[in-house]
């Protein structure tokens, strides 16, 4: 990104010590894009209309045209919004033992918010306050002109996409408004990820699914199962070694900009600081079947079989302080 006009600069980024790449920036009616897409391989399509229609969406328009329901707010009390799946806190063991032991304080409060407060707290917000994270997803709730803008998203582009790559149904289309600096930490999603920006800019960090063992997600049975559990601003060395090789890619979203996020591919997501909020559109799709599978098993699907085996030894071992024990006595000295 040399020094063309690009609306942010540097001292706008947060800054790791972590070696990244830029992700490719292609126009959408460049070749280049389905190939890198077939290669599961990140790439930022530019030029696209897929969410022309929302780009009139400023927060007046919203407050206006949104309809008065409820929309799920994340609230932290820093500037990460690491993601939980309240499903995994409270789990009844076999044997009726409650959490396996795992303590676990969620780190942000989900609420339900109208969006006139929403606007009112992002506009009145100061340092120190709150943060919040608006992830809605879009359903009928929402006001008509929504829908209508809704409707005119350019679908051909994105079903054709869809339609290329094999892959399966659109499952959800998440609205998402940010506060500016809020952080999405390092995560994968098992969905395939049109990653639509339609105001303000947003820095997303890639990781490949490969670079799992440097990443350190939490067990599968935790609540920030598939969370990375590195804290990248304060990385512990001492217990994540492996993290100091990562290699990653980023870009700078800009509004109109479409990213394309692979499936298990890790990412982090930071609304760029004193850049005013963010408003973002996810199109989430399932992934089409799996293929001739070919050996070596690409990195996705090492993944895929990892998160088996540790269902699997939970399911038998009941006490997750018995796999370490059990897969040292497989591997150590037999496999080496
Ligand atoms: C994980 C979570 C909370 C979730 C649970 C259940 C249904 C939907 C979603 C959902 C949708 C979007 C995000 C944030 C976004 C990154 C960013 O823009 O900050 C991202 O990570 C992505 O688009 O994949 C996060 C979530
Ligand atoms: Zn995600």
């Amino acid at each position: 990104m040399g020094s063309e006009k690009k609306g942010w600069d540097y001292s706008q980024l947060r800054k790791y010590d972590i070696s990244l790449e830029q992700i490719p920036r292609l126009d959408y009616q460049d070749p280049k894009v389905d190939e890198l897409m077939a290669e599961n391989e990140p790439v930022v399509i530019t030029g696209s209309k897929l969410v022309k229609s929302a780009e009139k969406w400023n927060l007046d328009y919203l407050e206006k045209h949104m309809g008065n329901g409820d929309f799920t707010v994340f609230i932290s009390r820093n500037y990460k919004f690491k993601y939980y799946d309240e499903k995994k806190i409270l789990q009844k063991l076999p044997n009726n033992e409650t959490n396996r032991g795992v303590e676990f304080t969620p780190p942000t409060k989900m609420v339900e918010m109208k969006l006139p407060e929403f606007i009112k707290r992002l506009k009145e917000w100061k340092r120190g306050d709150e943060r919040l994270y608006l992830q809605q997803g879009l359903n009928d709730t929402v006001g008509p002109a929504i829908v209508r803008d809704f409707l005119k998203f350019d679908w051909d582009f994105c079903n054709s996409i869809q339609k290329k790559q094999n892959w399966g149904p659109l499952t959800s289309n998440h609205l998402l408004i940010g506060m500016e600096g809020n952080v999405t930490p390092c995560h994968y999603d098992e969905q395939q990820n049109l990653f639509a920006q339609v105001q303000g800019y947003k820095r997303c960090i890639l990781f490949s699914p490969d670079q799992f063992d440097r990443l350190y997600p939490h067990p599968v049975y935790h609540p920030h199962d598939r969370q990375s559990m590195v804290d990248f601003e304060r990385p512990d060395y001492s217990k994540f070694p492996k993290f100091k090789d990562i290699k990653g890619c980023e870009t700078v979203m800009e509004p109109g900009d479409v990213l394309y996020i692979p499936i298990y591919w890790w990412h982090q997501v930071e609304s760029l600081m004193r850049g005013d909020h963010t408003i973002t559109i996810n199109f989430w799709y399932k992934n089409g079947p799996t293929g001739p599978i070919t050996y070596p098993l690409k990195s996705h699907h090492k993944v895929a079989v990892m998160r088996n085996v540790e269902k699997m030894l939970l399911e038998v071992l009941h006490d997750p302080k018995e796999i370490p024990p059990l897969m040292r006595a497989l591997v150590l000295g037999r496999y080496t």
